[in-house]
């Protein structure tokens, strides 16, 4: 039911606007790409794309799926990018544009601008009715999970591995806080306090910038170590060199049923590129509202009338 030229009569400007304000943002802070990229991601994999990810609490929502584990350290720089393109959107069109078609073009403008492959993104999503942190868990992969809880996450929502790997490529940009891979730096197992799968350089290094990860929660490292700002197919290359950051995207090279799209990635951004985009655009539609499902929200942090 998304259309490519949904806006085209009730908001002709939709397209400048966004990219206005995305390249602005973008380069007066390089973060926002990956920031933005990881919270399309956590919007769509919860309730579907519908921006529930935005709602901030209040006396009778008192914990949206913001307050979840997991998105505590979402960026503030990828809330703002989307508020700022909203903002803009109703001076011009009011009440017509959703904070869910906002996040998709946002993202997909800023993946164009870090060196990321073009997708098409379809139009015309509602924003959702519901927002609670008590419905994130089992639906957002995280570092302690094995590949088959990881893998059956994915296919849950209707993504072969393959997909999930290319998707997983959003891993060649932006960082990770200490607190995420720390585990293999220092207490790994019982004989050894590093991850063997570590480059030993690697793990040095990452060790400096981690040292007072317990005290500073701030210290992050790069995603991808060689070209932490670029969309590119280095993050799978890095795999293969022991140069993964988390545990899960040093598993993607070792388990036997991600291992073949890593090496096909690794060796040919092409295909990355194409598998990637074609991921996005399904990832973009998962569980979409139209119609009286939804609605398109004054304020992107609030829903337009309370829900009890
Ligand atoms: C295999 C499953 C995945 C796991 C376990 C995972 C886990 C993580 C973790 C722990 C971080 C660091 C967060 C922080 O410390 O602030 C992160 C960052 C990130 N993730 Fe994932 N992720 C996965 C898949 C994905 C997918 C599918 C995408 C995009 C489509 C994605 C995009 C990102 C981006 C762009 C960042 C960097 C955020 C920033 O720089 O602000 N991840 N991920
Ligand atoms: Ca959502
Ligand atoms: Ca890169």
């Amino acid at each position: 039911k998304l259309d490519l030229d949904y806006y085209r009569k009730t908001c002709p400007d939709f397209d400048r606007t966004v990219r206005d304000i995305v390249t602005q943002k973008q380069i007066s802070n390089p973060t926002t790409a990956a920031a933005t990229l990881r919270l399309f991601f956590h919007d769509c994999m919860v309730e579907g794309c519908d921006a529930s990810v935005f709602i901030s609490p209040n006396h009778v929502n008192r914990h949206p799926e913001r307050d979840a584990d997991i998105n505590l350290s979402l960026p503030g720089d990828a809330f703002d990018v989307v508020v700022r393109a909203k903002t803009a959107l109703e001076l011009t069109c009011p009440g017509i544009v959703s904070c869910a078609d906002i996040l998709a073009q946002t993202t997909r403008d800023l993946i164009i601008m870090v060196g990321g492959p073009f997708y098409k993104v379809r139009l015309g999503r509602k924003d959702g009715f519901i927002s609670e942190a008590s419905r994130v868990a089992g639906n957002l992969p995280s570092v302690g999970l094995t590949m088959d809880n990881i893998i059956k996450i994915f296919e849950n929502k209707g993504f072969t591995v393959d997909e999930m790997v290319a998707l997983t490529g959003g891993h060649t940009i932006g960082f990770s806080h200490c607190k995420e891979f720390a585990d293999r730096l220092f207490h790994y197992s019982k004989t050894t306090p590093t991850d063997p799968d570590i480059h030993p350089k690697f793990a040095d290094a990452l060790r400096l910038t981690c040292a007072n990860y317990a005290t500073d929660r701030s210290m992050a490292a790069f995603n991808d170590v060689m070209t932490p700002g670029k969309f590119d197919n280095m993050y799978y290359q890095n795999l293969q060199r022991g140069l993964g950051l988390l545990k899960t995207d040093n598993a993607l090279v070792k388990d036997p049923r991600t291992k073949p799209a890593v090496d096909r990635f690794a060796a040919d951004q092409k295909a990355f590129f194409e598998a990637f985009s074609h991921a996005m655009e399904k990832l973009s539609v998962l569980d979409i509202k139209t119609g009286p499902k939804g609605e398109v929200r004054r304020r992107c942090d609030a829903f337009n009338s309370i829900r009890t």
